[in-house]
């Protein structure tokens, strides 16, 4: 019996090729949450479990996505790029920079990282909406304030801020492309801690070149980790880093203690808890169908 650990730096990792090798492999764990950077219906096919620490990082990403929510609306990075090049030029940020207060903002996928976003931007009083597969518990719906929208294409208009909270499957993959970006706002701010090939990377640029997105931020990339050409390194008033959002000290905790509560349960001959399935008996959580 084989068990792989993976993280979910590095997309297509996990490939039908290598999971034909692995004959004796059982179980795939992934440290963290999105199992992208597996085949999982190779996976599937090949009887293997695949399970991630669901829920380890979902404070992680949500506070990540607000901070780059107002760093983007606020014009900041260019304000501290001012001080460290010893410049004090105040019109110059103030002329891009704005409240959050009275904003539409929303998010695309709103299961537990989506949802907590909007829990968490609530206090802000902000104009909510957010679009699912699957609509909120009603009472948790209300309890947010966030109006469901059914229809992608008729929300994206709508928005000033939008974040993108979807895993990437092969329905999400490019799902905002040049059409999708331009039935956005002129101006909209967008946020993608979700994978970067849910974006069409080149529409991403030439929108933020021109201005139809006013920012975007976001720690994921395709491919990761990105190559020094990448041009989102490269474009306007973008906030990107590395793959930081998922990995703060006290995330790295939880799915360590994660990972190790599995493998203890996966020796006993243990089930996990279910929310934890990924792949189960051919089958695929459905999340990713
Ligand atoms: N940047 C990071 O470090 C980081 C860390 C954790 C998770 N993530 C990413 O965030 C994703 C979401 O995480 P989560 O914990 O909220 O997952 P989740 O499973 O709780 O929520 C995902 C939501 O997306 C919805 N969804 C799926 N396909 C959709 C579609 N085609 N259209 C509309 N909605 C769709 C689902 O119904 C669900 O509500 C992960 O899959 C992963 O890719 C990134």
């Amino acid at each position: 019996m084989h068990v792989l650990i993976t993280t979910p730096f590095h997309p297509a990792y996990v490939t039908a090729e290598r999971i034909k090798k692995a004959k004796n492999l059982e179980l795939l764990l992934t440290a963290g949450i999105g199992s992208d950077h597996i085949d999982l219906p190779a996976a599937a096919a090949a009887g293997l479990t695949v399970a991630e620490v669901t829920g380890s990082n979902t404070v992680s990403v949500a506070e990540d996505e607000l901070l780059r929510i107002l760093i983007l609306l606020r014009n900041f990075l260019p304000g501290y790029q001012q001080v460290v090049q010893g410049e004090w030029n105040v019109a110059g940020i103030a002329h891009r920079a704005y409240d959050l207060e009275g904003k539409t903002v929303g998010t695309v996928g709103a299961g537990r990282i989506g949802r907590l976003l909007l829990q968490r931007l609530k206090p802000f009083n902000c104009n909510l909406l957010y679009h699912d597969r699957l609509q909120i518990d009603p009472e948790l719906e209300k309890e947010i304030g966030a109006k469901f929208e059914e229809d992608l294409d008729a929300m994206l208009p709508k928005f000033d801020v939008i974040v993108i909270n979807t895993p990437l499957t092969e329905k999400t993959r490019g799902m905002f492309n040049k059409e999708r970006i331009a039935k956005m706002k002129k101006g909209v701010i967008v946020v993608n801690n979700a994978r970067g090939a849910i974006m069409d990377a080149r529409a991403v640029v030439d929108a933020c070149s021109s201005g139809h997105i006013a920012g975007y931020g976001g720690d994921v990339w395709f491919p990761q980790p990105a190559p020094k050409d990448h041009p989102w390194r490269y474009m306007p008033n973008h906030a990107m880093t590395p793959h930081i959002s998922r990995t703060t000290i006290d995330a790295q905790v939880r799915y360590a203690d994660g990972v190790r509560d599995m493998l203890d349960r996966y020796f006993k001959g243990e089930d996990f808890p279910v929310q934890n399935y990924i792949v189960k008996e051919g089958q695929l959580a459905s999340q990713y169908k």
